[in-house]
């Protein structure tokens, strides 16, 4: 990878379920995008003569298999690669990976490294299908990390709920109107909803989700769903 000044990275979702990703090294670092690859259902291999305890647990747990070696050109398993980690403590080391990764059209992070990297990790808070990535662009991790912390305090646990409700909501309501126009309208306005008030006061129920879909099928108009803001804003009070 080209050293660019002022590197600008494309942010993006991945998709890594069963792909092959690959680690060079078993210390904290390796560990930590271990963790995240495993719940992300990647198909991880760790290369490292030497691992932490917990990713040794998490071998014997099958999330990850480690191939108790040095790194050496030539392995079969960059080559199979999707993802590439160089996270040993051997600046050497994570060069030979990183040349070797890049020869093979891979994409590879390194750990010390960035301006050198094709992709690098970000923070994360996770609450259901809401999905907030924090990066610094390499600038500072421990300020990616604290602005995580402060997103954790604001996007709490009821996100979980709230977007699983959403998405319902909005197969439902893609069944039953078919002006596109409309329906954008009617999503906006679904926001104005206090469905978060209501799921934190702990009296959103499964029952409370049937009558508010049957509420959505009797009007399913632009109108009809103004009409339920009051409704939820008295059940929530
Ligand atoms: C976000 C997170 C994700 C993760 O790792 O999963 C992540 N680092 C985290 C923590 C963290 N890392 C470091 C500290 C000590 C404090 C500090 O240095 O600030 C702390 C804080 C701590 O441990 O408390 C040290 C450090 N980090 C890098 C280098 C090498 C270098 O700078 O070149 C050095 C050694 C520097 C040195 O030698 O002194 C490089 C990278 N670290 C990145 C990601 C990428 C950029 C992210 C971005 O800013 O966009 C990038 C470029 C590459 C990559 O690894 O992908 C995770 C927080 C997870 C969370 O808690 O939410
Ligand atoms: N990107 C980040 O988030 C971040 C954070 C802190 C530090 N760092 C950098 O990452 C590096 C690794 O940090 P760490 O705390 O995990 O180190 P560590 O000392 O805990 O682990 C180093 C690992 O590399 C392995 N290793 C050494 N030589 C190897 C080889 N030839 N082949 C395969 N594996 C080999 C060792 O067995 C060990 O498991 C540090 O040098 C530091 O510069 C990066």
């Amino acid at each position: 990878m080209k050293e660019r000044r002022n590197k600008s990275y494309y942010p993006l979702m991945l998709d890594i379920i069963g792909k092959p990703c690959v680690i060079i090294g078993g210390g904290v670092v390796a560990q930590r995008k271990a963790e995240s690859l495993i719940e992300a259902g990647a198909t991880i291999t760790l290369i490292s003569p030497a691992c932490t305890e917990q990713l040794e647990e998490w071998a014997l747990g099958g999330h990850v298999s480690i191939i108790k070696k040095h790194f050496q050109t030539g392995m079969t398993e960059l080559r199979e690669a999707l993802l590439i980690f160089a996270a040993t403590d051997q600046a050497e080391i994570n060069e030979a990976v990183r040349l070797e990764a890049e020869a093979l059209g891979k994409l590879v992070t390194v750990a010390d490294d960035s301006k050198r990297s094709g992709f690098i990790v970000p923070a994360v808070v996770r609450r259901g299908k809401l999905v907030i990535s924090v990066s610094t662009t390499g600038a500072s991790p421990a300020v990616a990390k604290r602005v995580r912390q402060e997103l954790e305090k604001t996007y709490g646990e009821e996100y979980e709920v709230y977007l699983e409700l959403l998405q319902e909501l909005r197969s439902l309501i893609k069944l039953k109107v078919k002006d596109t126009i409309e329906r954008q309208a009617i999503f906006k306005s679904m926001l104005e909803w206090d469905l978060l008030g209501w799921i934190r006061s702990g009296s959103f129920i499964s029952s409370s989700k049937q009558a508010l879909m049957q509420r959505i099928e009797a009007e399913p108009t632009l109108a009809g769903i103004k009409k339920l803001d009051k409704w939820i804003r008295e059940l929530t009070e």
